[in-house]
């Protein structure tokens, strides 16, 4: 199936289901032009998704919001596929003028951050509470076309979380290395449940990475972190699905927490495939918040990306304690092309904006917040301007950490079964 680019001025029509198995166009080239025809096909499977069922015959892909975009990211055959479904998560409109009409709650968030349009993008609500899954799913479903047996990653918790999902459901055997002592219960819960073998190494995130990679070089297991291109290409789908809920405007910014800079790689691609396509007419910018206490990235974007740093990292948002970020490259790239910022937050602005958050109702874990704490520093600095269109993302859910920044006893103990002692407290 052969399908072209449109030519400038001369839009081609699409056929929609000619289109639905066929390879894709070749997504990094291209001119833009007025209008792309790939809005009207994601547009249709978003309007039209099948009824959701698990069958081998009939694995139904339109329901995911990573295997929606199959063509830009990986034209795989379904029956390898391994989907959940993944995304369709939700868009939270929570800016000043959002929120003018209601949600006082969630107009706490827009205030806070000094915007006027405000949109968070909550990737806690995926399958395993992650923006991982977007990646996992286009990752396992290689590693099963590729006939692998086993698969591995290092981890702060989330990856780890995922990889051990999807690699039991594709009956492949699961490997993680973690940092001891530094992942939540929770997410270390999640590896255990699902079945992977949880190695724990003494060191931080970063030894483990090391560690991980020289294995699966030697040993021959598929590697599944964002290394993995195809990782990469699967987390580019948070950037077609916000594009899409925006009816294919593109916001001003795009702002989002930064550790091994995976995400900042793939949504930086995702928009710059958008663009080369014609599904959005300008690229936004992208600003990746670190943490100060793990901010690599941020010291060599202050030097004009002169040379690579690391570091030794610390900080509360265990998910991106990370020192020697993996996809510095990739990043660097994005926020070169993009004319992006890199900034870093401390753990107290971290912590404050998480508390904003979660107090709005919709909640987050530690590392997510450092997206609302980056946007209300560049607001305050002017550099985001109070009414420019910002999405941020929300990476991780509430429930992944359950101990940081919330409080973990309930003011005044139990009271007695009665009703005198219940309005005594109430009243
Ligand atoms: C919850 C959460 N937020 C943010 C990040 C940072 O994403 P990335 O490593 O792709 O920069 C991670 C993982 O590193 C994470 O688990
Ligand atoms: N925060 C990440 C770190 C590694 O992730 P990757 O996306 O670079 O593979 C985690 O959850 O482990």
């Amino acid at each position: 199936m052969d399908f072209h680019l449109p030519q400038q001025g001369n839009p081609v029509k699409p056929n929609p289901a000619a289109l639905r198995y066929g390879l894709g166009p070749e997504v990094d080239g291209g001119t833009p032009t007025a209008g792309s025809p790939w809005r009207q096909v994601f547009d249709e499977r978003a309007a039209n998704p099948p009824i959701w069922s698990i069958s081998s015959d009939k694995m139904l892909l339109d329901n995911s919001g990573v295997w929606r975009y199959r063509e830009l990211i990986l034209p795989a055959p379904e029956r390898f596929v391994v989907t959940r479904p993944e995304g369709n998560t939700g868009l939270y409109p929570v800016g000043i003028e959002n929120t003018a009409s209601g949600r006082a709650g969630h107009r706490q968030i827009g205030a806070y951050a000094g915007l006027e349009r405000f949109f968070l993008k909550h990737e806690g609500e995926n399958p395993t509470g992650s923006f991982k899954d977007r990646g996992m799913t286009v990752g396992v479903t290689m590693a099963n076309m590729l006939g692998a047996k086993a698969v591995a990653c290092a981890s702060t918790g989330n990856t780890s979380a995922s990889l051990a999902s999807y690699a039991a459901q594709a009956g492949l055997e699961g490997i993680v290395f973690l940092p001891a002592g530094n992942v939540s219960a929770g997410k270390l819960a999640q590896s255990l449940a699902y079945g992977a073998r949880t190695v724990q190494i003494d060191g931080d995130f970063d030894d483990a990475m090391r560690l991980v990679e020289q294995v699966c070089n030697e040993l021959g297991i598929y590697l599944l972190n964002s290394l993995n291109p195809f990782r990469v290409e699967g987390q580019k789908a948070i950037g077609f699905e916000i594009l899409q809920q925006l009816d294919w405007q593109a916001p001003d910014w795009l702002v989002l927490p930064a550790g091994n800079l995976g995400n900042t790689s793939a949504i930086g691609k995702a928009f710059r495939q958008a663009y080369n396509l014609s599904l959005i007419s300008h690229m936004p910018r992208i600003a990746s918040i670190q943490a100060a206490g793990a901010n690599p990235f941020y010291k060599s974007f202050k030097q004009g990306f002169a040379q690579r740093e690391s570091v030794q990292a610390d900080t509360v948002a265990t998910a991106i304690r990370i020192g020697n970020p993996v996809s510095y490259t990739r990043a660097r790239r994005v926020i070169e092309e993009s004319d992006g910022i890199v900034e870093q937050v401390t753990d107290e602005e971290i912590l404050a904006a998480k508390a904003v958050i979660d107090r709005a109702g919709i909640g987050c874990e530690p590392a997510s917040a450092t997206t609302l704490a980056g946007v209300r520093k560049l607001v305050a600095q002017g550099i985001i301007k109070r009414d420019e269109q910002v999405v941020g993302i929300l990476t991780g859910n509430l429930l992944k950490d359950s101990k940081t920044g919330i409080p973990q006893t309930v003011a005044g103990g139990s009271v007695k079964a009665t009703i005198e002692a219940v309005r005594s407290v109430l009243l």
